[in-house]
């Protein structure tokens, strides 16, 4: 059986102002997770905002469940089928988390007869369903992160973009985050997760791409990306050496895989 990607970049550039952050970047998703891997200003914001139909390419092409996506008609068809957790979400401090993500569910056009029971699945999913009156500005950095994840999930999406989902949960949190992404995928959502966290990759991704400088440096399955592994020192895993391998930072000195 043939498995369609669920988005699909071909020769995207992408930027701000005159600047290139991604050039000539071809990149498919498929469903299952994905991790997205890369340094500080690597450009995965930009491209999560790409996929997200948020920043328009500046030049190429953004398909997304087999159809080009070219003007803000397209877009605003598609953007109800995609859960996008942002680096830095907003959210009105003076919410309780229900209304918070009945209003995300609301923006997505989420059926408005299902938005009650999808919030509330949502709510349970992330662990905040005894907490859902507590105001947004009352909930810790970890509570807060689960929070944005519940509005990502709300109305179960076809595309799952978390930015660093994981910053400041706890290591129980991340362990029950990891578990509901693969439920989401064995689902049918394709997610796509971008992280510093290189074990979540490890632990929770059927495939993982590494971003550099705008450009994908590296594909395969996590197992691939360890056994790229040059070298190992006590504590460090050897996903994370073929991580700093691929990027070119592995010790001792040696040739540049990217
Ligand atoms: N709104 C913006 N205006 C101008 N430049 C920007 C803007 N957003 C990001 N950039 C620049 O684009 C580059 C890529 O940023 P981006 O946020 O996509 O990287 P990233 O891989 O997500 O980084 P991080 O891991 O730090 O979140 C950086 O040099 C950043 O300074």
């Amino acid at each position: 059986m043939t498995t369609y990607p669920v988005a699909r970049l071909t020769a995207l550039t992408q930027g701000y102002g005159g600047r290139r952050i991604i050039e000539n970047l071809d990149l498919a998703i498929q469903p299952g997770v994905t991790g997205l891997l890369g340094p500080n200003g690597a450009g995965k914001t930009t491209l999560f905002r790409t996929l997200a139909t948020i920043a328009p390419p500046q030049s190429g092409q953004l398909e997304l469940f087999e159809r080009p996506v070219t003007n803000e008609r397209q877009a605003r068809r598609v953007r109800r089928r995609i859960g996008y957790l942002p680096q830095d979400f907003g959210y009105y401090p003076a919410f309780s988390i229900t209304d918070f993500v009945r209003y995300c569910a609301w923006l997505r056009e989420v059926p408005s007869r299902k938005v009650d029971s999808a919030t509330r699945e949502a709510l349970a999913a992330v662990g905040l369903a005894d907490r859902a009156r507590d105001r947004m500005k009352s909930l810790s950095g970890g509570m807060l992160r689960r929070a944005g994840i519940a509005a990502a999930i709300v109305g179960s999406p076809s595309l799952l973009l978390l930015d660093e989902p994981t910053v400041g949960l706890d290591p129980a949190q991340r362990l029950d985050f990891r578990e509901l992404i693969r439920s989401l995928a064995r689902a049918g959502t394709a997610v796509l997760l971008s992280t510093h966290l290189v074990e979540d990759v490890g632990a929770a991704c059927d495939t993982v791409f590494v971003l550099s400088n705008g450009q994908v440096c590296h594909s395969g399955t996590p197992q691939q990306l360890a056994e790229l592994a040059l070298s190992t020192a006590p504590g460090d895993s050897p996903l994370e050496r073929g991580y700093m391998t691929v990027l070119g930072n592995h010790r001792p000195n040696e040739g540049a895989a990217c």
